[in-house]
This record gives C-alpha cells, structure tokens and sequence, in this order.
C-alpha cells in the first residue's frame, strides 16, 4: 500500500469522518512531571498534533498541563488514552473515561481506546467485559465525550467479539507494528474492516537502529535509522507514534516527509520479521 501522505499536515479520515494525523508523540515510559510537560510542549512547538498516552503510563496530568501551556488551540490538537486492564466492564469503564478527563483536564478526547483485549486477571470472560466497555465508550461518545472509539492489541478473534455487539465499529486497532512485525493478519483485518492501523513501537524500541538492512537504507537515503523507520511507516498507511523525551530527536522523527523510499526498499524492510522483538500475543500476557 501507498500512502498519499506527504506532509506533517497531512491526515487521515477515520471511518467515523474524524480526521486523525498522520504522525503522533508516543508517551510510554515519558516519566510524570516536569519531563512529560515539557515533551509535550516541545513536541507541540515542532508540529506534532497528536498525542498519544494512557491511564496506565500515569503521566495524564502532566500531559495535560503541557497541551495548556503550549497554546495550541483544543480543537487542532489530537489526544489519545487507554482504558486500563483494571477498568473493564460497563460501570468501570465509565469511571475510567471521566478519571481520565479530569487528569489531562479537556472537556473531551479524541480517540479513547481499549488498551488490551484480555487481560489476564478477566480473561475468562474477556469477550463480555468487552461488550460492556464498549457500550460505555459508545455512550461517551453519544455525551460528546470522546469524538471516535477504537482498541488496541486486538487480533482478528477479539474484533470479531466485539463486532457481534458493536454499534460502533472500531475507528482504530493500535498494534506493535515495525519491520520486526508487519502483523500481516491484522493489518489485513484492519483494513477489510475499515480501521485505520496505528503504529506503536514504530521504531521497535530502538532494537532495529544497529540492524545492517535498516543502517545501510538509512546512509543510501542520507537519514537516520528512525527516520526510515517512521518512514516506512507512514508509506504502508499506519500511524506512526514514535516516542522521545529529547527535543533534537522529536524533531528529527519530524523530518520524514522529504523523502520517498522505493518499493524494492520497502520490500528489504518488509523481509525483517523477527530482526527484533515481534509483538506479543495477547493470549499470553500475564498483566
Ligand atoms: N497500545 C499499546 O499497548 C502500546 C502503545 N505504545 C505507544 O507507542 C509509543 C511508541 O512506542 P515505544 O514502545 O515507546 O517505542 P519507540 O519504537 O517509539 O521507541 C522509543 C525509543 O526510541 C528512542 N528514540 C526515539 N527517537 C529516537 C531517535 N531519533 N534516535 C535515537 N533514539 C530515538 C527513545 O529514547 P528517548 O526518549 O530517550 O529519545 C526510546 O528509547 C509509546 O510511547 C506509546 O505511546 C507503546 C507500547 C504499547
């Protein structure tokens, strides 16, 4: 697939008619405080528009605190977070949207997402906890609380589920996808189903930098190794949501969109399954 994005203006249409960027600000790992605040900053000065958090990383204060202080007007800015694995069901997941707007204190979100399918300590009756969740999300949407609803690390199986009491089809499924893992079947999936794939982990945790396949791309286009890597991604259609707490590299990770890499490159990154980790199966998650 060839994406037709070609600047950092550029967006999506999500199926709902939401426009989504085209790249995004990871925050996993961003550590709560002064340093999440000013990577957000930081990252709205250099363009980004989409931020992307979770319940779980426990930096949505900070985060909030630095869309404030950035200036950016609300309504041009995307912000992304996760119902956590202990917030499943109807009642719990309610608490958890409105837990969640209070701390990135915003009147609403953008993408509000399941974060994982089946976690381990429900995951007996995963499918109908999800039903339940979904149907919160489906009425803070209806109360103008979140603009599009979606999941993550979902495969085919838990799409299914939820599709058999959706009213809602899910605007996005964010899987752990990099050269390391296309997740074919997902992608594939996604696509069919009319969901837009985001990228997490696009730069596969840093473990694809020294790979010799991605190094010599990398010098033959005069560009880092993360920039192939976001790269390759925006030009398969995903997301990308590349994270870093370092001005120099949030700006680096920005200048993607001055160069086209050719399709028997993309093939030679397409052939790296496995070069580093691969995604895990949520079947075997133990949180
Ligand atoms: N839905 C889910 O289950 C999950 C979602 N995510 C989301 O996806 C985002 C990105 O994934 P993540 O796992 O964080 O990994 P990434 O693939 O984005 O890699 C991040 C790592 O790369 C480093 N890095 C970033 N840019 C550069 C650069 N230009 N040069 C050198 N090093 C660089 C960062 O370090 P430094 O910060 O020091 O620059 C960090 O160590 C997350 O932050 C989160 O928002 C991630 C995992 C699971």
């Amino acid at each position: 697939m060839t994406s037709k994005i070609q600047s950092l203006n550029d967006t999506y249409e999500l199926n709902n008619g939401v426009k989504i960027p085209a790249i995004g600000l990871g925050t996993w790992q961003t550590p709560d405080g002064e340093v999440a605040q000013k990577t957000v900053e930081d990252a709205l000065s250099l363009g980004y528009r989409l931020i992307d958090t979770a319940a779980a990383y426990g930096n949505e204060e900070s985060i909030g605190r630095g869309i404030k202080r950035s200036g950016v007007n609300r309504r041009d800015l995307f912000v992304t977070t996760k119902l956590w694995n202990d917030h499943h069901g109807y009642q719990k997941t309610k608490a958890a949207i409105d837990e969640s707007l209070t701390k990135l204190d915003l009147d609403y979100l953008d993408l509000y997402l399941i974060h994982w399918p089946n976690p381990a300590p429900v995951r007996d009756h995963w499918a109908e906890l999800n039903a339940e969740s979904w149907q919160a999300m489906e009425e803070a949407v209806q109360a103008g609380k979140i603009r599009a609803i979606g999941v993550s690390n979902f495969r085919r199986k838990h799409l299914d589920e939820l599709l058999k009491t959706a009213k809602i089809r899910p605007a996005v499924n964010q899987i752990y996808l990099n050269p390391s893992d296309m997740e074919e079947d997902v992608t594939a999936y996604n696509k069919e189903l009319g969901i837009l794939s985001e990228a997490y982990s696009p730069l596969g945790r840093g473990g694809l930098f020294a790979n010799d396949t991605v190094v010599s791309i990398a010098q033959h286009y005069d560009k880092s190794p993360a920039q192939v890597l976001l790269r390759w991604s925006l030009q398969h259609g995903f997301v990308p949501l590349p994270k870093s707490v370092h001005r120099e590299r949030l700006e680096a990770n920005l200048r993607v969109f001055d160069f086209t890499i050719t399709e028997a490159d993309m093939a030679k990154l397409d052939g790296l399954h496995g070069a580093a980790q691969v995604a895990n199966d949520p079947d075997q998650t133990d949180f």
